[in-house]
């Protein structure tokens, strides 16, 4: 026998003992499904060659129905020493689900059963493999929401969005992902299924759900979500001001927070990115930044919060411009079609970047970085948008027309580079919502320095044999590593 049809004979028996194991999962070893399921978005892996892709598919694809099978499956794993890496929806842009080939990919998309409301409480207990978007129409029907809108609302799976910290365009006043968690069910690698604490708050120790919440599969498998809800906004205010450069328009988003006033969404396009939302509003851009802001909930409070915020804007220089551009970015908001049209070309990327700083050097990080990445990006520019009272997030958009696959990566890989440091330099953080993946994961002995020591003994203590996602969030990093 030669040694391809050992390894494939190995394999096949691996999955029948696999399927006896775990009787009610569904085990799919086509190449066309393992190849769909060994990667996200993350343009990198868009441009595998073969033997690439080949060095990253996984033995088998495992759909599960239920948090049991996903800790036959896992028991199953630790027995067998075989990695096993969580697939949600894939709409993951940093390569989370990447791994090196003959591991197990566990689909959770069928863990989709039906949301239960609780009324009383107003808390939504939801399987992690429902989509985001799914779970909004459910809520809306029963006149409740859960407002947490990125931009990937229809493309995420709920346990996607938790294992990776993400964020939504109404996060300045409802928060993010994770202030929305009460509780969740995690499969920890030795097959175990807990359930955390729940109540709206409690001062029993550090929150067990928080630490898996952006623990990208490495810590356990998130089965089922709970989240508090709010009911439907009675009232939607969208506004557009423009300002003569970023500074103006940070200042000013600074000020209105410093009033104690929550606009639902703050972003503040800089003057490249803002002519795209001008230009549709038919509004002439004259070389300004804009500032998008919208206020939402009780329609007395919206007005009044808007009345106050645009009194401040206009102090400080800003020129209301009415609803138009708001609302324009409002219907375009889960458009990404930029994102398919910069990667379509066979050495072309389109990529962005987030990241999040304090005030100290919100502005100055923006040209900083674009700056400094110019040399290699055909096209960059940027917005703000997640503010807080000490600071906010960056999302630096970028393009490369590569003359051929190996000028592309090195280009894609400079920009990153030189983004990843600028923002370490400066005191900022490498990702806002995105997370680690494989983007990412060489910085994060920078990012976290010694306490990083501390997530690395929680992997260690929960999976001592490395089975979920091994490789990942710089776990394996050295301590004086860190590009
Ligand atoms: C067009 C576009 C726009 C986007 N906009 C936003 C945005 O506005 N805000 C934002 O935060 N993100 C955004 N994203 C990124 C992406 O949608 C999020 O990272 C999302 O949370 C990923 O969810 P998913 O279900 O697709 O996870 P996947 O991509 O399948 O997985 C992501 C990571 O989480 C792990 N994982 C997935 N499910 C589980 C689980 N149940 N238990 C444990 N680990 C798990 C995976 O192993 C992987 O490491 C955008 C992506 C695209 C393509």
């Amino acid at each position: 026998m030669n040694s391809q049809a050992a390894v494939k004979t190995d394999t096949d028996s691996l999955i029948n003992a696999l399927r006896k194991h775990a009787p009610r999962c569904v085990i799919d070893s086509s190449l066309e499904t393992r190849k769909a399921r060994a990667h996200d978005r993350w343009p990198i892996a868009a441009k595998w060659s073969e033997e690439e892709m080949n060095n990253h598919t996984p033995l088998a694809v495992v759909r599960v129905g239920s948090a049991r099978d996903v800790s036959q499956v896992l028991t199953f794993a630790g027995a067998h020493h075989i990695p096993v890496v969580p697939f949600g929806a894939g709409s993951g842009v940093v390569g989370g689900v990447v791994n090196q080939r003959g591991y197990l990919c566990i689909d959770l998309s069928g863990l989709n059963g039906k949301p239960e409301l609780d009324a009383e409480n107003g808390e939504v207990t939801v399987p992690s493999g429902v989509l985001g978007g799914d779970l909004e129409k459910i809520l809306n029907e029963a006149g409740r929401r859960l407002p947490h809108y990125p931009q990937s609302l229809a493309l995420a799976s709920i346990g996607g969005l938790v294992a990776t910290r993400s964020s939504g365009t109404f996060s300045s006043k409802y928060g993010n992902i994770e202030n929305f968690v009460t509780s969740l069910e995690v499969v920890l690698p030795d097959g175990a299924i807990i359930h955390t604490q729940r109540s709206p708050r409690s001062s029993t120790g550090p929150s067990v759900a928080q630490m898996f919440v952006g623990s990208e599969g490495t810590l356990g498998i998130i089965t089922a979500v709970t989240l508090r809800t709010l009911p439907l906004a009675t009232s939607q205010l969208f506004r557009g001001v423009a300002f003569e450069g970023v500074g103006p328009g940070l200042n000013a988003v600074r000020q209105v927070l410093d009033s104690g006033l929550m606009p639902a969404v703050i972003r503040l396009y800089d003057e490249k990115e803002a002519v795209h939302i001008f230009e549709k509003s038919g509004i002439e851009p004259a070389h300004r930044t804009l500032l998008v802001l919208a206020f939402d909930g009780n329609p007395a409070v919206a007005a009044a919060e808007q009345a106050e915020s645009l009194k401040i804007t206009a102090a400080l220089g800003g020129e209301d411009l009415g609803s138009k551009p708001g609302e324009i970015w409002e219907k375009t908001r889960y458009d990404a079609g930029w994102l398919d049209r910069g990667n379509a070309g066979e050495f072309d990327f389109a990529d962005a970047i987030e990241i999040a700083a304090g005030w100290h050097t919100l502005e100055a990080l923006h040209d900083k970085v674009l700056n400094a990445i110019s040399p290699y990006a055909d096209n960059a520019f940027a917005h703000y948008s997640h503010f807080y009272s000490n600071g906010g997030a960056i999302y630096f958009i970028f393009f490369i027309v590569g003359k051929n696959k190996q000028d592309a990566e090195s280009r894609f890989n400079q920009v990153w580079d030189i983004t990843m440091r600028t923002v370490l330099e400066h005191g900022g953080s490498i990702s806002h919502h995105h997370g680690v993946g494989e983007a990412r994961k060489h910085w994060m002995v920078r990012e976290h320095g010694d306490s990083l020591r501390v997530l690395a003994k929680l992997k260690q203590a929960l999976d001592p044999r490395a089975i979920l996602s091994p490789g990942k969030m710089g776990f394996d990093e050295q301590p004086e590593a860190g590009k």
